[in-house]
């Protein structure tokens, strides 16, 4: 049977557009900038592709960062669907940087040398110096302290034990090995859940997480090595396909391959572009 005759179910998640620090060469993590106006027309473009691509979203699913955000009602404005739900969670924030948030990239290149500095980004295992606890708690904005609208009841009473006992502590630095633990919750109680009653869902967030959603979602066709090799473009929808069964139909593919190519290379080179 051909494979389009298989799909009932499509997934889209793009990263946001381009953002302030993305423009001026910055580690960002959880601070939370805003869009460029490039990012805005990234935004408005990814809209442009999801409708040439005739798909039509039930529901927005994005971060609890502003720039992923932004981006999503860009697109359902883009699309002539503002009016669809939107479930915003911090399991989907960028991977928190920790003490690299704030800091060129170039001068942490600089710093810890091109093989740590990759290590850092792109390794499963790569994780930033974490942020003093002090430090942090001084500085965490009160969105994130898991007040999201628990769909997942039993994970409610679970959150609010460990937060009793004082033990539920929030990132202060993250390799893309512990975002895939926290996100992966996310996509299978609410993600497929929406999914299996037949929504089509967008999700907005970013580089990371869109990364942690390429390897929970082809499981072991993607491995430790290959996702190391994995940029994400700002703004460009990746589509996954699935089954009646919600069994994955192929790989994801880009709504824009070519500009996908370009942008994710541009992402990759970060850092090393003005390097003295
Ligand atoms: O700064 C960040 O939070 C991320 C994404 O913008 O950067 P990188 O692509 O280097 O992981």
């Amino acid at each position: 049977m051909g494979q389009d005759r298989l799909i009932k179910h499509q997934l889209i998640i793009v990263r946001h557009g381009q953002s302030e620090w993305n423009k001026v060469n910055k580690f960002c993590g959880w601070i939370d900038v805003l869009l460029t106006k490039k990012g805005e027309e990234e935004a408005r473009n990814a809209g442009r592709l999801i409708n040439k691509a005739k798909l039509k979203p039930d529901l927005l699913i994005t971060s609890k960062l502003s720039r992923s955000c932004l981006t999503g009602s860009i697109i359902c404005k883009e699309i002539n669907r503002l009016y669809i739900d939107v479930y915003r969670t911090w399991r989907l924030n960028e991977r928190h940087y920790g003490k690299f948030q704030g800091e060129d990239k170039t001068k942490i290149l600089q710093q810890v040398g091109e093989k740590k500095y990759l290590y850092y980004r792109r390794n499963i295992n790569g994780c930033p110096p974490l942020v003093e606890k002090e430090e942090f708690e001084k500085s965490v904005d009160d969105r994130y302290k898991y007040k999201e609208d628990f769909k997942l009841t039993e994970e409610k009473e679970e959150f609010e034990a460990k937060e009793r006992e004082g033990i539920l502590e929030l990132p202060r630095g993250e390799s893309l090995k512990m975002v895939i633990e926290r996100v992966k919750p996310f996509y299978e109680k609410i993600v497929l859940k929406e999914m299996k009653i037949g929504k089509t869902v967008l999700i907005v967030c970013h580089g990371s997480t869109v990364r942690s959603l390429i390897k929970i979602i082809s499981e072991d066709q993607v491995s430790d090595e290959d996702i190391e090799k994995i940029n994400i473009p700002n703004g460009i929808p990746l589509v996954y396909e699935f089954d009646k069964d919600l069994n994955r139909v192929g790989d994801y593919y880009y709504l824009d391959p070519e500009k996908a190519i370009k942008r994710a290379k541009e992402v990759e080179r970060q850092g090393f572009e003005n390097k003295k």
